[in-house]
């Protein structure tokens, strides 16, 4: 049997438009998270879709349309988004995806937290002032496998 994309699991775009949408009125309507958003572009969630869409497998759609990786990273620059507001972001992004019915099996759910978990680590690492992330590092790609094991820095 061939192995879908976590992206052909979830639905594809559609499903991951669905997605952001649903998380963003929450977003907009939230306490914490609603003033780092106020002045969101309107794309701001379909452009996050594509994002997604193009890290869990599916088309490039991104880097072909809307900057790519380095585009991504420049939108974090010098927020100075906190742990709280990063940890807000998870929760409602993950209550929006369980009222939409979407797959919940225990492999996918555990793909999808663990690309949450790093990914919303980068943009809070990447948003501090003074902060120089490689415009050039790639575009992140997601499956269903484990992590390699802890970063350490290379001896020389
Ligand atoms: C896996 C985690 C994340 C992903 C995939 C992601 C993705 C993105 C992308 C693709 C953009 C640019 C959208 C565009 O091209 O128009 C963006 C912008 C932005 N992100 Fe993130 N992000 C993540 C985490 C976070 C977190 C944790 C926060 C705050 C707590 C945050 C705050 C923002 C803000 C404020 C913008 C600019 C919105 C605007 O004014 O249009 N992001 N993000």
């Amino acid at each position: 049997m061939s192995m879908p994309s976590l992206y052909d699991w979830v639905g594809g775009t559609a499903a991951l438009e669905r997605l952001t949408a649903a998380f963003y009125d929450k977003v907009k309507a939230d306490d914490v998270l609603g003033p780092v958003f106020a002045r969101m572009n309107p794309d701001h969630p379909a452009h996050v879709a594509a994002f997604l869409g193009e890290v869990l497998g599916g088309p490039r759609l991104y880097s072909e349309r809307y900057g790519g990786h380095p585009e991504m990273i420049r939108h974090h620059l010098n927020r100075n988004l906190s742990e709280a507001q990063r940890r807000r972001w998870i929760n409602l992004l993950l209550d929006a995806y369980t009222e939409l019915g979407l797959p919940d099996d225990p492999e996918f759910a555990s793909a999808l937290v663990g690309y949450l978990e790093w990914g919303t680590r980068m943009a809070v690492l990447n948003s501090k002032p003074g902060a120089r992330p490689g415009l050039d590092e790639p575009m992140p790609e997601w499956g269903w496998g484990e992590v390699g094991g802890p970063y350490q820095p290379k001896k020389s």
